[in-house]
Order: C-alpha cells, then structure tokens, then sequence
C-alpha cells in the first residue's frame, strides 16, 4: 500500500506508536518488547477502536434523535471477516498504523493474521449481509444489522486422507476487540408453555402466558465503519444467557444436573451456527434460534420507537425492516404479537403496521432450501406466535375464497399453514410490501416460477436488484497492489464512487498498463503460493495458469462436472491426445454441509484426482490440482487475487446471483460460466466476448426438465472422452486412502443428472480450451482482463444499496455536509 507518505504521517505515526505501547502497558501489565503478536494484535485494535468510539456515539445518538428513517437489516448470519485491516482502510489510518507497528518491529502482515476470522455465516447470503452494512455506512444512510453472536460460528475445515472433517470454531476465544457487550438492552425471550386469551370487560384482549422458559437475550454491539464518512453503522449481535445462572432450590436438593440444565438449554441458543445453506434440517434449536432474533430485535425496535416517538401507528415512517431470506421471518408475527398483546392495538391496525414495516429478500430457488416448519412444533414452541400465524392463515383463505371461490387448488399453493407444514416463504411474500431476487433472472424466475400466484395478484410487490460488493474489502484490502495502480491511473474516487471505474477502460489498450497490471497479477500468485505453502502446507507454482472454483460445495454448482473435465485433461496428457497446454493449477475451495453426503464424496474426489494427477509423470509437470482448506473470508481475499480464471458453471437457473463472480471480476480474473445469476449482467456489462460464456440456458433446462427427454447416459456413451472420464470414479483407478470409490457420484450423473453436468460437458470443454488459446496471448488476455476490472464497478454493493433505498426503503442519507 505504498502512497507517498504525506506531510504529518510520520508525526502521527509516532503518536500512534506511543498510544500502542500504552495500551499494551495498560492492557497486559508489560512493556511492548515483552508482548506476544497476540498482544500487540490486541492493543493496536483497541486503540482504533478508540478512534472509532465518538463518531460512533455521536451517529448513534444523532440519528435516533434526529428520528431520521432508518433501515433495520435483519439476517441469521453476517460474514464480516478480519476487521482491523478494513477498519483502518476506512479511517484511512492504514499507513500511520503500518509505519508506528514496523518503528516497533512488527510488519503488519503478522498482527492482521492474528485475528480470528468471525465465520458468522455459511457463505452468499451471510458475506452479502456484511458487503451491505459496509455500504450503508459509506453511504451514510442511517441503519442496524441484526443478528446472532454464534459462540461458534461455521465449523473450520480439515482434509484428512482426502475427506472434510468438521472442527468447531470457537473464533472469539482470542477476545473480540471490536464489540461492546450493552447490558443496559437486553431483552427476556419466552419459549413453550401455554397461552390463555381473555377478551375483559372493557372489550380488550388479555394474553396470559404461563409456564414458559425465558432466556434473556444481550446484544453485543460493533461498530461498522463507513470508507472515509464519519457515519459509523452498528451491527447488534444477541447472545442468549439464562435468566438465572444455577438454580439453588435444586441445587441444594443435590440434583445439580437440572440445577444447571436450564442454563445449558437457555445458552445453546446462540452456542452454534447451522452449517447448511440449503437442506433445513428443520431442527428445533434452529427455530429457537430465529425466534429469539425476532424477538429480541422486534421488542428493542419497539421500545426505542415508543421511547423516541411514542405513536407506533408511526412506527414503519421511522423504521423499515429488511428480511434476509426466511430465516428472520418470525418478525412479523412477532411484531404483530407485540402491538396487540403489549400495546393494545387491534388486529387490523397490528397487521397494516406490519405490512408496512417488513421486506423480504428470497435467495434461493431451490425447493429443498425453503423453510416448511412442522405445525406442531411451533405450536409447542411458540403457542402465542402460531395461533397469530393460524390467524393471518385463516383470513387470507377467506379472502382468497371470496375472489377464487372453490379454487381449492389455489389456495393450497398460497396458504401458509398446509400440510401440517408452516411455509415461511409464503408468511413472508403475503405480509411484506417487497419481496426481491437477488439478480435480474432471479427475479423474473421469483415472478414466474417460486411466486407466480402471488405476482399475477400483487405485480407491483416484485423486483430483481442484482447483488453487489463492497469494493473496499474486495479490492483496497485484499489487493493493495492493484488498488494502488488503479489510484495512480485513475485516482482514488472508484472507492467512494463505483461509476469511477470506468475510467479504467481506454487502459486496456496500453500496453504499459497492461505490463503494470500483469506485474500486479503475478505478485499475487507468488503471495497466495506463500501463503498456501505456510498456513497449509501446499505448494502449488506461482508461475502457472490458476483456474479457480470457489464457493459452497453443492451439486447445482456443478464442482463435479469441473473434476470430471480436469479427469479428461489426465486422459487426454497420458494418452499424448493432449500435448501443448501452459501450467495449470485447478484450485478448489469448498465446505460441504456436514450432512450433505454428495457434498463430501465430490471434496473427496477432487483429492483423490490431485493425487492421480501428482502421481504420474505424465501429467506432474503439466498441472496440478489443489484443494484448498477451510475456505473462509480472509482465504478469498489472498486467493482472488491471484486467480486467472474464476468458474462460475452453475446449472442456468440455479445460481440467484453469485457473488464470487463479481469479486474474482474485480481482480483482473476472466470468467468462464453459463447464462446464469449475475453472471448474465455481467456479460452486458463486460461484453460477452471478454467472458467464455457456455452452456444451455435456462429455457432450454426448463424444457428437458417438462418433458424428461434427457438421458445423461447417452450423452456419456456418445462421447469417449467423457466416459472414459467417467470411468474413473468406478474403476479403481483413482488413489484413495481406504481404496473407496465413487458409485454414486457416477450413478448421479448416468442415472439422473440432475444439474446436466454431462449435458453441458461439451460445451464447457470448448470453453475452456478457448480460454488457455486467449491466455496464450498475453496482450490479448491481459487486454480482456483489465476491461473485466474497468466494467466491474456497477457490481459494488453501492450500487445495489442505492437501489434498494430507491425501490424498498427511502432513506434520507445524513447530510452531506455533516459528511466530511
Ligand atoms: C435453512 C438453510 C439455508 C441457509 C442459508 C441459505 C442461503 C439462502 C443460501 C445462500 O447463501 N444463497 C446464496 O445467496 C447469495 C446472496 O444473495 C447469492 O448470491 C447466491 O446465488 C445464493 O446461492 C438457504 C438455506
């Protein structure tokens, strides 16, 4: 991050060294040369935090006393990754800090690594929900995130003779310097028991609950730090802690177990994150865990209203509610609760508030990750909350009954309680003013396929606003090299102003340029190939051509059909088919859901190839493949970087969006991948030309879907190089530790295929082979490469913030000269 030191930085610099070696004398007893990394990593985060500590107080305060219009972002996971780095680069205090750690002997690369990386989430929509708080605050539009403080966020991953082996992650072991716990807010939960409605004399309703479990719900606060605007956002986590530490009575009636059974239970509800990003296992603790979100959030969002302005009919003019997937969908019944039972409201002015307050984001097609709850369950758990669920269910039958007499069908598609399920997604569509996908396809497929009913009723609920990025993460701190050449080229305005970026684009044909940006590209590699060989071990040759998968391991994302095509490469290099082709380097990073056994027999296989591949010397030399751990965020940030080639090759209509495609975009990688997602919007933006775009689209996956005309196997046995590909998962030729073999990843793929890997097999070989001619000519790839940067602006998540406050919220960002 080398910018010419200006004038005064040495003098601050030299301040800040001395507010270090205080903290560490104030906070551990010990002069600074006696400190563990540790330490200094500790002491150098409190005194930013320091610095952050009166913007953050006066915003806070301000903007509640102001009632300025405020967005309540509500998720059961933020993906924030390290902060230090990031909050530094917005305070733009990097160099100071740099310069007063390396005038005390450290570099800054050791103290960043010391931070543990808070993996609040399981991948897309958790790190989205982190990129937005980042935006928000740079855009000063007044906001909170709500969530959950995970004791152990999701899981770190080990490879063990090739197979994922889940460790928890116990990440704010080390001490969390950035959040504050707020004893003066926490809230009391209630769980199961019964509920007694009584309407009195006086005509109002009275709400009796008995024998419930209460948890108290403690929120701990972090402040979120706004690029170079002295707005700071906060990001409130709950943490569950029983009302009462040990219960004496029993206690002293010697059954310690139940003494303490209680707190154990009130605690597991913020113990663990739930590893799955797709298949709900419709466990209780995670209902107990989404209610207690709501809950905690819904009653604080209320209680400051009537605090701040008293009339909560006023309550969606002061606060709009953003539903991040239907995880958090329990806020709405939950409002509801709150308004009749605590307030008095009556039923109708309880749910026209409601409707107003709530939006919903869907972020996911796939059937099997929409949340059904099983109906008794939440009636044993949540009695008060269902009977109003019973109720919104029952009134919009009537209605429909009234406007569709006798279309039992309909009402079967539309009803919320069906089935003895609960269907969040449902609840969350009738009861929101706008429900959004997260791309332009996704949100025509939502209007069309998931919500069809719905949309030909409310059309005007519906929109597509394509996700974004925040540059600042994506580009400033995880590629300062880059970063750099871009502020010397352009200035440094793309990092508040995305439409900047643009400016990059007559670079592309300077062959100067090109060379700088080349040079960029190449020290990554050699960065990441350090720092793969320290954290894990794994050489991998910094020299060569890095074609990268990384994501969630699910079969929609098609890693199998990735594998099978790098098995035909192995055939291809033995059998002398294939004999020019530069050095490459097939890197995957992946976490299968614990329970997704697919999941974890395709990570196995991807090991099991890298070992075939390592273990002939036919093909040693010419390319290797690399399974990366415990892919996380701090992982993305060196490995992005560093990549030539980023695969985005979901099945067309899988993917909502993707995010990972816009960051490797950002960083100077090419994109081979289908008409899916953004991957669509990025090639309006780019040119598809400057992409290697492949594969059926989504009509013609819908087509052979309706009518079942494909047969996976005969495309296998009309192509050689595909069986013989194919063959390998059965036939014992690939090395694994215990000699297993892989029958059911061959049988999903020649049985059913149900994501066309195979169908698309062709295709993508031609693509890919497109892709090494390109790499081959250095002027023409490094030309392409730069456009993909120069046209990746309009996927920062400024952008999409924007549009939301446009579409969904109406926002008045903070003035502007309060700004600078
Ligand atoms: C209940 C289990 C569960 C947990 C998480 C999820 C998430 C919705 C899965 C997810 O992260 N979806 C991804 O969201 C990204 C942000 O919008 C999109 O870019 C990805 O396309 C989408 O797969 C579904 C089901």
């Amino acid at each position: 991050r080398n910018n010419p030191p200006e004038a005064g930085l040495a003098e601050r610099a030299a301040e800040t060294r001395s507010r270090i070696e205080e903290k560490v004398r104030k906070q551990f007893a010990i002069p600074i040369d006696e400190a563990t990394p540790e330490q200094v990593y500790e002491a150098v985060g409190l005194c930013v935090r320091d610095d952050i500590m009166d913007s953050w107080i006066t915003w806070r305060t301000s903007t509640q006393r102001s009632g300025a219009k405020c967005v309540i972002y509500l998720s059961a996971e933020f993906l924030i990754g390290r902060l230090l780095t990031n909050n530094l680069i917005n305070l733009g205090k990097y160099e100071c800090y740099e310069m007063a750690l390396r005038e005390l002997g450290y570099d800054m690369a050791t103290i960043e690594e010391v931070e543990s990386d808070p993996a609040l989430g399981n991948g897309g929509l958790g790190r989205l929900a982190a990129c937005f708080m980042d935006s928000l605050a740079t855009l000063g539009l007044p906001s909170m995130g709500y969530g959950i403080r995970y004791e152990y966020g999701f899981f770190r991953q080990e490879i063990r003779d090739g197979r994922q082996v889940e460790i928890p992650d116990n990440w704010a072991f080390g001490g969390a310097v950035w959040e504050t716990a707020r004893t003066d807010r926490t809230y009391e939960v209630r769980f199961g028991g019964t509920v007694e409605e009584n309407w009195n004399s006086d005509g109002n309703l009275r709400v009796e609950y008995r024998d419930y479990q209460s948890v108290i719900a403690k929120p701990y606060d972090m402040p979120v730090v706004g690029y170079r605007s002295p707005y700071t956002g906060t990001l409130r986590l709950w943490s569950a802690v029983a009302p009462k530490q040990l219960d004496l009575v029993q206690f002293n009636r010697g059954d310690y177990e139940s003494a303490s059974a209680d707190r154990e239970l009130a605690e597991s509800i913020s113990k663990v994150l739930y590893p799955e990003d797709s298949h709900p296992r419709g466990k209780e603790l995670r209902l107990r865990q989404q209610y207690f979100l709501v809950s905690a959030t819904m009653q604080q969002i209320v209680d400051s209203h009537r605090r701040r302005n008293g009339d909560l009919r006023k309550l969606p003019d002061a606060v709009v509610v953003q539903i991040n997937d239907t995880h958090p969908t329990l806020a709405i019944p939950e409002l509801i609760r709150i308004l009749i039972d605590n307030e008095g409201f009556s039923w109708e002015e309880a749910v026209e508030i409601a409707e107003r307050t709530f939006n919903y984001t869907n972020h996911t097609l796939l059937p099997e990750a929409l949340e059904c709850w099983p109906a008794p369950l939440m009636r044993s758990l949540l009695p008060r909350i269902y009977r109003i669920i019973e109720t919104i269910d029952a009134r919009l039958r009537d209605r429909i009954w009234q406007t569709n007499p006798g279309d039992a069908d309909l009402i079967s598609r539309l009803a919320i309680i069906h089935d003895g399920k609960v269907r969040m997604a449902n609840l969350c569509v009738l009861m929101s003013t706008k429900v959004n996908g997260v791309s332009q396809l996704h949100g025509k497929l939502l209007k069309t396929r998931l919500f069809r009913d719905f949309y030909v009723t409310q059309p005007e609920k519906f929109l597509g606003i394509t996700n974004g990025i925040t540059q600042r993460r994506w580009l400033a701190v995880a590629n300062p090299r880059l970063n750099s050449l871009i502020n010397d080229t352009i200035g440094e305005g793309f990092m508040r102003d995305w439409t900047k970026l643009e400016e990059l684009v007559p670079y592309a044909e300077d062959a100067s340029f090109r060379q700088k940006f080349d040079e960029v590209k190449r020290e990554n590699k050699r960065d990441f190939a350090t720092w793969l060989e320290r954290t894990h071990g794994i050489s991998i040759d910094p020299e060569s051509f890095m074609d990268v998968q990384a994501k969630r391991l699910h079969e929609y994302k098609r890693q199998l059909l990735k594998a099978v095509h790098i098995l035909s490469i192995y055939d291809g290099l033995v059998s002398g088919r294939i004999t020019d082709m530069p050095k490459v380097s097939f890197v995957f990073a992946a976490k299968a859901a614990p329970g997704y056994v697919r999941a974890k027999d395709t990570i196995r296989l991807i090991n099991a190839i890298s070992r075939l591949v390592a273990g002939n010397e036919r093909t040693r030399d010419a390319m290797s493949v690399v399974f990366v751990p415990n892919y996380d965020v701090s992982t993305a940030q060196v490995l992005m970087p560093a990549t030539d080639l980023s695969e985005q090759i979901s099945t067309a209509g899988f993917e909502a969006s993707g995010t990972g495609n816009m960051k490797f975009m950002l960083n100077g990688a090419l994109t081979i991948g289908t008409m899916d997602g953004a991957n669509i919007e990025m090639a309006e933006e780019v040119g598809e030309e400057n992409m290697f775009i492949f594969g059926a689209r989504v009509e013609e996956i819908d087509r052979m879907k309706a009518d079942h005309s494909y047969r996976p196997r005969e495309v296998a046995q009309a192509d050689g190089r595909l069986q013989k590909a194919l063959e390998h998962l059965v036939d014992g030729s690939l090395p694994t530790s215990d000699n297993s073999r892989f029958e059911d990843l061959y049988h999903s793929l020649m049985d059913s295929d149900p994501y066309f890997a195979l169908y698309d097999f062709d295709a993508y070989d031609k693509a890919f082979w497109e892709a090494l001619r390109v790499y081959g000519d250095r002027d023409e790839w490094l030309r392409r490469a730069v456009l993909n940067t120069a046209r990746s602006g309009y996927f920062s998540s400024d952008r999409t913030i924007n549009e939301y406050n446009e579409a969904v919220w109406h926002l008045t960002p903070i003035d502007d000269a309060a700004r600078f």
